[in-house]
C-alpha cells in the first residue's frame, strides 16, 4: 500500500502572511479570511493519509459487470447509477431523473455522486456495493460542507461587496476597471457572472456557488497593485486553496452544452464569454493544477478548448491537462503575439472567435512529421528564456550553468557520504516549489518529519526552535506549498515507487519528483542478482517516467567507494555508466580539495545536455538556517570547466582571485540573512 502526505496550493504561500497582507491593504479585521490562527500544533505537517491501491479501468469495468451495475463509458470517468441517492432524491431540480449520477474516475477509481455530493475512494465504493460497514460511512463520504467559520466569513464579505457599477464614486469605479483591465468588459457580463467589488480590500470578488444551488460555498478575492509600469495581481481564496474547487462559470453552463472553453483566470472567462458567447469555465488553480475532482463536471463536453495564457508555462499546462481530460476531445490555443490571453485579446480588439478557430488538436498519433512540430519549435525559439525552464531564486550560479529547471529531464545528484546531499537537494527543490513547481518527495532514508523540519527551517531561513511564536505563521505558508511526500521508508520496490509517482502526476499535477536515494530501491529488485544491472534497470525506469510524463526527476545516487583525497567525477557514480548516460544533468556535491574550511562545499555541474555548459561554484553552509544559498552580499565565483579532469577557468570570478567565501558556519549565532521569497504571485 502506498500513501501520500498531502500539501496544498502554492498561491497562498506566495502571498505574505495573511494578517500582514490584509493589514497593509487595510482590510477590516472581520474580513481576514480563514480560521483564527492556531496557537500551537504538535506536528510539523498534519499527516493526511490517503490510502490508494492502484486500480485499472479494466478492473473497474470488470467489477461493475460482476456486480450487475450498468455503466456508461465517458471521457475520463465511468458513469453509473448512484447508490448514494435516496429514491426521493432521484430527480434533479429540472425534473429530469438523476440516473447515472455517479462518476467514477477511470484512473484512480475515486467516485463523486453529483446528486448527493457523496465522494470517496474506489475501496469505499466497493465496500458500499458489498454492504460492508467498514468502508462506508455516509457522513464521511458526503462532500464536506464548508467550515461554519468560513461560511460566516464568506457571507460577510459577499454582503459587503457591491457591483462595480454601483460604486458611489465614479472615479473609484473607473480606477478599478483600469487596474483589472475591465475597460472593455460590460456591466452585463459582470452581472451574469455575479462579480462584485470589495471596497475596503480594493479587490474583485468571484463567488463560488454550489452546483446544487445550495448557496455560496466560497470566494476568490483578486487584488491589484500598481508596480512600476505594470500591475501585480494577488489572489486569496476562502476556503484555502487546497479546498477551493470552484469551476468559475459553472452555474451558467446548460446541460445541453457540448463545447466549453477553459481558461486559467476568471477575468479571461468574462472576456471570452462576452466576445464569443461560448460556454466558458475558469480553473480554480489556474495553470498550476487540474484536480481530478473537477473532471465529472467536464464529462458532458464533447469538445474542450484550452486557452490558458500567453506563455510557455500555460502551453505546457494545457498539454498536461488535455491528457487528463482525454486528448481526443481537447483543442489548444497556442500562445503567440496575436494570440494573447483572452482578456488582453478583448482589450486589444482582436477577434476571439477567430483565435479559437486556430486551436490545435491535442491528440496526435505516435509518429509526427516536422509539420506538426514546426510551431512548437518556433514557440521554443521565440521564448528562449521560458524554454530554459524555471530559474532558481536562491542559486544564481545554477541558473548560469543549467539555465533553469525543465520538465521531462532526469537529474542525477551525487556526493560523498554525509556531505549534505539531502540538505542541499531539499533547498534546491524547495526553491522551485515556492515558485509553483508541484513537487513530490520520496525520502527513503530520513523520515518525512525530519525532512519537513529541515525544509521548514530553510523556508524560514532560520531556527524556528528559537522563535516558536512564529511557528504557525511559517507553517501556514509552508502548508500551502504544492509539496507532497511519499510515506515510504526504507527499502521499496521500484514498481510501487513509480506507481506512486504516476498517481501524483495525475492527481496533483506533480512536475518534479525527488528520489533520495536510489540505493533504497535496489534491495527488492528481483530482476537480477547483479546490483549494477538492477541499478541500470531502475535508472532506465526513471528516465522513461520523466519523458513519458514530462516530469522532472531528481535522483540521488551514492558514489562508489573512492580514495578519500580524490575528487568525485561523473564516473564515480555507483554502478555502470548508464546513470550518467541517461541523465540530462549530473550534479556533484564536492567537499574535497577545493574546500578550505569546514562547512564549505562546491557544486559541480558535470553534465548539461540542454546547454553544454559545465562548471563549479562554491556553496556556503549556514548551520542555523541549514541553507546553502549564497547570501546576497557574498562574492560568488563561478568557474567553467572543460571536463571532470581539470579546472579551466573560463570566466573571471566576481571576487578576487583565490578569495574564499565567508564561512557562515563559524558564525552560527549570527542572524541569518532573511530570505524573502517573492511573497505574492503575479497572476497576470
Ligand atoms: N556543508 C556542511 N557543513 C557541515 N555540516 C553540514 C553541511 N551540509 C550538511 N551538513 C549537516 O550534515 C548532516 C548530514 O547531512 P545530509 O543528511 O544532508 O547528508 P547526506 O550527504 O545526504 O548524507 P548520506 O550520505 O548519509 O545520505 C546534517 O546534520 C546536515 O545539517
Amino acid at each position: 500500500m502506498w500513501v501520500l502526505l498531502r500539501g496544498g496550493y502554492p498561491l497562498r504561500a506566495l502571498l505574505p502572511p495573511r494578517g500582514e497582507w490584509m493589514g497593509r491593504r487595510s482590510l477590516p479585521r472581520s474580513f481576514v479570511p480563514g480560521p483564527p490562527r492556531r496557537r500551537y500544533r504538535k506536528e510539523v505537517l498534519p499527516a493526511l493519509e490517503v490510502p490508494v491501491l492502484p486500480v485499472t479501468t479494466t478492473e473497474i469495468r470488470q467489477y461493475l459487470r460482476t456486480h450487475g451495475i450498468p455503466f456508461q463509458d465517458g471521457h475520463s470517468c465511468l458513469r453509473a447509477p448512484s447508490p448514494f441517492v435516496e429514491p426521493s432524491q432521484g430527480k434533479d431540480p429540472s425534473g429530469a431523473a438523476a440516473s447515472f449520477s455517479l462518476f467514477i474516475d477511470k484512473t484512480t477509481g475515486r467516485f463523486l455522486c453529483m446528486t448527493s455530493q457523496a465522494e470517496g475512494s474506489w475501496e469505499d465504493f466497493q465496500a458500499s456495493v458489498e454492504g460492508r460497514k467498514d468502508g462506508v460511512k455516509e457522513g464521511v463520504l458526503l462532500g464536506e460542507a464548508p467550515e461554519a467559520e468560513n461560511s460566516e466569513e464568506v457571507r460577510r464579505i459577499w454582503d459587503r461587496a457591491v457591483p462595480l457599477w454601483e460604486l458611489p464614486d465614479a472615479e473609484e469605479a473607473q480606477l478599478a476597471r483600469v487596474m483589472f483591465s475591465l475597460t472593455k468588459v460590460t456591466d452585463d457580463t459582470l452581472k451574469r457572472f455575479r462579480v462584485q467589488y470589495l471596497r475596503p480590500a480594493r479587490s474583485l470578488v468571484f463567488p463560488w456557488f454550489s452546483s446544487q444551488g445550495l448557496g455560496l460555498r466560497g470566494l476568490k478575492l483578486l487584488g491589484a497593485e500598481g508596480q512600476g509600469d505594470g500591475v501585480r495581481y494577488m489572489e486569496t481564496t476562502i476556503p484555502r486553496p487546497g479546498a477551493y474547487h470552484n469551476l468559475f462559470g459553472l452555474p451558467l453552463i446548460s446541460r445541453r452544452d457540448v463545447e466549453v472553453v477553459l481558461t486559467s483566470r476568471e477575468l479571461d472567462s468574462l472576456a471570452l464569454s462576452q466576445a464569443t458567447g461560448l460556454p466558458t469555465l475558469a480553473l480554480p488553480r489556474g495553470t498550476l493544477s487540474l484536480p481530478p475532482l473537477l473532471l465529472p463536471y467536464l464529462e458532458q463536453f464533447r469538445r474542450i478548448i484550452l486557452w490558458l495564457g500567453d506563455d510557455l508555462r500555460s502551453w505546457e499546462a494545457a498539454k498536461l491537462f488535455a491528457r487528463k481530460l482525454n486528448p481526443k476531445r481537447c483543442f489548444l490555443v497556442r500562445p503567440g503575439e496575436q494570440q494573447p490571453r483572452p482578456l488582453e485579446a478583448l482589450t486589444r480588439g482582436l477577434n476571439l472567435t477567430r483565435i479559437l478557430r486556430t486551436a490545435l488538436p491535442a491528440w496526435h498519433k505516435s509518429i509526427v512529421s516536422f509539420r506538426q512540430l514546426r510551431e512548437e519549435v518556433l514557440g521554443e525559439l521565440s521564448n528562449v528564456e521560458q524554454a530554459a525552464g524555471i530559474r532558481w531564486s536562491r542559486f544564481p550560479d545554477l541558473n548560469r550553468l543549467l539555465k533553469g529547471h525543465r520538465k521531462g529531464e532526469l537529474t542525477v545528484f551525487t556526493g560523498p557520504t554525509g556531505s549534505g546531499k539531502t540538505t542541499f537537494i531539499s533547498e534546491y527543490a524547495l526553491d522551485l516549489c515556492t515558485q509553483g513547481v508541484n513537487t513530490l518527495w520520496g525520502s527513503f532514508e530520513i523520515s518525512n518529519v525530519r525532512l519537513a523540519r529541515v525544509m521548514l527551517t530553510q523556508f524560514a531561513v532560520g531556527r524556528l526552535e528559537e522563535q516558536l511564536d512564529k511557528y504557525d505563521e511559517w507553517a501556514d505558508r509552508f502548508e500551502d506549498l504544492p509539496l507532497y511526500f511519499m510515506t515510504f521508508h526504507g527499502q521499496q520496490s521500484i514498481r510501487s515507487v513509480i506507481d506512486t509517482m504516476q498517481h501524483a502526476v495525475y492527481v496533483y499535477d506533480v512536475c518534479h519528483v525527488v528520489i533520495d536515494n536510489l540505493q533504497f530501491m535496489m534491495g527488492h529488485e528481483q530482476l537480477s542478482t547483479d546490483r549494477i544491472a538492477a541499478q541500470d534497470y531502475i535508472v532506465g525506469a526513471f528516465r522513461k517516467f520523466a519523458t513519458d510524463n514530462n516530469c522532472h526527476v531528481t535522483l540521488v545516487i551514492h558514489p562508489r567507494k573512492e580514495d578519500d583525497d580524490k575528487e568525485l567525477q561523473t564516473a564515480s557514480i555507483f554502478g555502470s555508466a548508464k546513470a550518467s548516460q541517461e541523465a540530462d544533468n549530473v550534479l556533484i556535491l564536492q567537499d574535497r580539495k577545493l574546500v578550505t574550511g569546514p562547512g564549505k562545499r562546491y557544486l559541480q555541474v558535470s553534465k548539461n545536455r540542454f546547454d553544454g555548459d559545465v562548471g563549479v561554484f562554491p556553496l556556503e553552509f549556514n548551520k542555523s538556517s541549514l541553507t546553502f544559498s549564497i547570501p546576497p552580499k557574498s562574492k560568488a565565483r563561478l568557474k567553467k570547466i572543460k571536463d571532470d579532469n581539470g579546472l579551466v577557468v573560463k570566466k573571471p570570478s566576481s571576487g578576487k582571485k583565490g578569495a574564499v567565501p565567508r564561512n557562515s558556519e563559524t558564525c552560527s549565532g549570527c542572524d541569518p540573512i532573511p530570505y524573502q521569497p517573492d511573497s505574492s504571485k503575479p497572476t497576470g
